[in-house]
């Protein structure tokens, strides 16, 4: 199959790399400049586990090219939209003008078959109205909606590996042919006995953000736990393995601690529940509005905390902060709690030094007013208090004996409960965590 994948970010720079692994001839196309450029050497613009070295792979195999040309894809027969669908700036819905850009640059290089086929998150009824536009100068192309689950971190394996395709295609023969087409070019998890489902074009765009909504009320459902934990003296770590224990919860995305954010979760519900008010039913939403404020809260709280470890003072303090992405093995800061709570104690006059491994350089392009440093040791020298907050293996194997001897006084702020606190306090450090005894 000759393929194109129109924007080249998280997900279409990985979607691009494995369709070509799957033995398609792929052109990634993308209005950014910088990162086609450094596509082309074949070095991945992000940092994403097995990327460069895919990139490697299949570019030697002359199957991928970049261009940031629109009319390089042409020729192919499936194109595939994967541009951002970011928060509008001045409310909560999906903003759709790159998705628009994206399909009206594409339509005059439309040869009749042509399959298009949307992979970003798009508010219901997104992919119905594209449709008429392109049946209305292209009539002979289909659209089809096909969702992406990928998580960063994992993103080429989620791609190469899916738990689940989810096709949208139009009634009719354009719709059974597009299932055909589609097939072909995911032949190789089929093969593996990927499940498929097969739906109109509404259910498999309000299939991609229920999963994220449950995803996301998961995790606040643990945090609110975690409140209760807090005013109860319990322990949120035996609450969620415990209930987890039972099938039908599952321990997975139970993990309590700061909450949930990157470039999807935070701003999915949100455009969620915008279009539902559109629609009319944004009552049936209103449990996301909760979702979204448990998790806000767990950020202030982190704040709050930091302060009462400090005695109410927070001006002037020397606070390390491990950890600025959104989560580990990603340097996606996008919404990120970690960042966000950095920002909020620099604000409120802390001397805050921040490391990350791999989102510095992102997360100083977002915070330049915060010092960041190469490593978590020179993040804690001098620092009166330590703050835990992505939980980066490296962190987490940190030796809290070595590390007491760098710090100004021993206090850990574990964000993300990801330490082990006898280990810390045996060490001599005070340790707090999020959701974690009487606080
Ligand atoms: N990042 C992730 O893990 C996942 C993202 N998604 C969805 O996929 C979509 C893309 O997300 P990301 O890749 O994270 O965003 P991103 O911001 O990393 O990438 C978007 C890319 O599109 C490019 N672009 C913008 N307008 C364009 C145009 N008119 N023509 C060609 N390229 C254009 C941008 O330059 C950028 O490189 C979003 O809707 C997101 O919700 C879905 C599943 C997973
Ligand atoms: O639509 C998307 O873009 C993607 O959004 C999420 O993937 P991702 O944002 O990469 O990251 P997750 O692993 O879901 O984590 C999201 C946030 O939740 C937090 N989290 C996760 C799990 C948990 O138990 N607790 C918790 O606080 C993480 O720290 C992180 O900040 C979904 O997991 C993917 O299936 C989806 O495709």
């Amino acid at each position: 199959m000759r393929i194109s994948v129109i924007g080249c970010g998280y997900l279409g720079a990985v979607h691009a790399a494995c369709m070509a692994k799957l033995g398609h001839v792929v052109t990634g196309f993308d209005v950014d400049k910088e990162k086609i450029d450094a596509l082309r050497r074949g070095e991945a613009p992000f940092f994403e586990p097995g990327l460069p070295a895919l990139l490697t792979e299949v570019m030697a195999t002359g199957r991928l090219s970049f261009s940031d040309d629109p009319a390089a894809v042409a020729g192919s027969n499936v194109h595939f939209v994967c541009v951002g669908t970011p928060q509008v700036s001045d409310g909560n819905a999906a903003d759709m003008t790159y998705v628009d850009a994206a399909v009206t640059s594409l339509l005059p290089h439309l040869a009749d078959g042509d399959l298009v086929v949307g992979k970003s998150t798009v508010p219901v009824g997104s992919a119905e109205r594209l449709a008429e536009q392109i049946a209305s100068t292209s009539p002979g192309a289909t659209l089809v909606w096909n969702p992406e689950f990928l998580r960063e971190g994992f993103a080429v394996k989620d791609t190469l590996h899916p738990d689940r395709l989810v096709y949208g295609v139009p009634e009719g023969d354009a719709g059974a042919r597009a299932v055909e087409i589609l097939d072909e070019v995911y032949a190789g998890p089929i093969a593996e006995g990927t499940p498929r489902i097969v739906s109109d074009y509404a259910t498999a765009q309000l299939v991609k953000v229920a999963a994220n909504s449950f995803l996301a009320t998961k995790i606040s459902f643990i945090n609110a736990m975690a409140e209760l934990c807090e005013a109860t003296g319990a322990d949120v770590t035996h609450l969620a393995e415990a209930i987890g224990h039972d099938e039908r919860i599952g321990r997975r995305f139970l993990n309590a601690g700061l909450g949930f954010g990157g470039g999807c979760l935070p701003k999915d519900i949100r455009a969620f529940m915008a279009r539902a008010d559109e629609l009319g039913v944004d009552q049936a939403l209103s449990f996301l509005r909760e979702v979204d404020a448990i998790n806000l809260r767990r950020r202030s709280r982190m704040v709050t905390l930091a302060s009462e470890e400090l005695d109410g003072t927070l001006e002037g303090r020397r606070i390390a902060v491990l950890g600025a992405s959104f989560k580990p093995n990603s340097d996606d800061v996008r919404d990120s709690p970690a960042l966000d709570v950095a920002a909020k104690l620099r604000e409120l006059g802390a001397q805050v030094v921040v490391t990350d491994p791999e989102a510095n350089a992102n997360a100083k392009a977002r915070q330049p007013q915060l010092v960041f440093v190469e490593s978590a040791e020179d993040a804690v020298v001098d620092a009166e208090l330590v703050l835990l907050l992505t939980e980066w293996p490296e962190f987490v194997q940190l030796d809290p004996v070595a590390l007491a001897k760098l710090v100004d006084s021993p206090r850990m702020l574990d964000g993300r409960n990801a330490l082990d606190p006898s280990a810390w306090r045996d060490a001599g450090w005070t340790y707090r965590a999020l959701g974690r005894g009487k606080h």
